[in-house]
């Protein structure tokens, strides 16, 4: 699947939003990518996440076990572990921290990925990546659907993305007049207060 496939995906399932965005880091951005307009469409998302595994297979070799941050990271990471054959987990905020929660335990011989839907800034992947430090050892890597950040987010691994693209990403106090003159909504789960930039 070739990077404007996977733009296809997204602009077909409605997915590409402009608008003036509030985004999980705090940053602001007048493109949001609506990765559940994708998600609900189990077909789609099959299609995307056959081509993430087999591009984290052939990166990374045989993966165990998938890691995911919740929300958005819940369903890629499910389907992307059912493509790999291996087991689908997922770390949730309590108090605004990732943890491992329900009972979810890593063997210690596991080769684990983690799965992400959208890298804007690579900080809820490093925050999933640093709640598992007392689950495992052995993270052989990260992937996502989409990397929004053109590369630039550095994640303390390697990660591989279906799609790599630079989105304009602008501190709430930098914006463009344009961006400004418009109201904005933040459609993430994490908290505004708990977001830094
Ligand atoms: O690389 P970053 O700057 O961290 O941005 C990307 C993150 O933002 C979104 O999650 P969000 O916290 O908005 O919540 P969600 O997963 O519930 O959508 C998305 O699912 C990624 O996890
Ligand atoms: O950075 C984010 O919060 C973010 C950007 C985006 O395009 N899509 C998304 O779900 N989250
Ligand atoms: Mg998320």
């Amino acid at each position: 699947m070739t990077q404007d496939d996977v733009l296809a995906e997204f602009r077909d399932a409605g997915a590409l939003l402009e608008g003036h965005f509030i985004l999980s880091s705090g940053l602001r951005s007048p493109v949001f990518l609506q990765k559940m307009f994708i998600f609900q469409d189990p077909v789609r998302t099959a299609r995307l996440c056959k081509a993430l595994a087999e591009k984290a297979e052939a990166a990374f070799g045989k993966i165990d076990y998938v890691v995911s941050p919740a929300i958005g990271g819940i369903v890629p990471g499910y389907e992307t572990a059912r493509q790999l054959g291996a087991k689908a987990v997922f770390v949730e905020r309590e108090n605004g921290v990732f943890q491992l929660r329900r009972g979810f335990a890593i063997p210690e011989d596991a080769r684990v990925l983690m799965v992400e839907d959208i890298v804007t800034t690579g900080l809820s992947s490093r925050e999933c990546l640093a709640s598992l430090a007392e689950h495992t050892r052995n993270i052989v890597g990260a992937a996502c659907l989409i990397d929004r950040s053109g590369g630039k987010a550095d994640l303390g691994v390697k990660l591989v993305a279906l799609a790599q693209l630079d989105i304009p990403a602008y501190p709430a106090d930098s914006l463009p007049p344009e961006l400004a003159a418009l109201p904005a909504v933040k459609p993430g789960s994490r908290s505004i207060q708990g977001a830094k930039a």
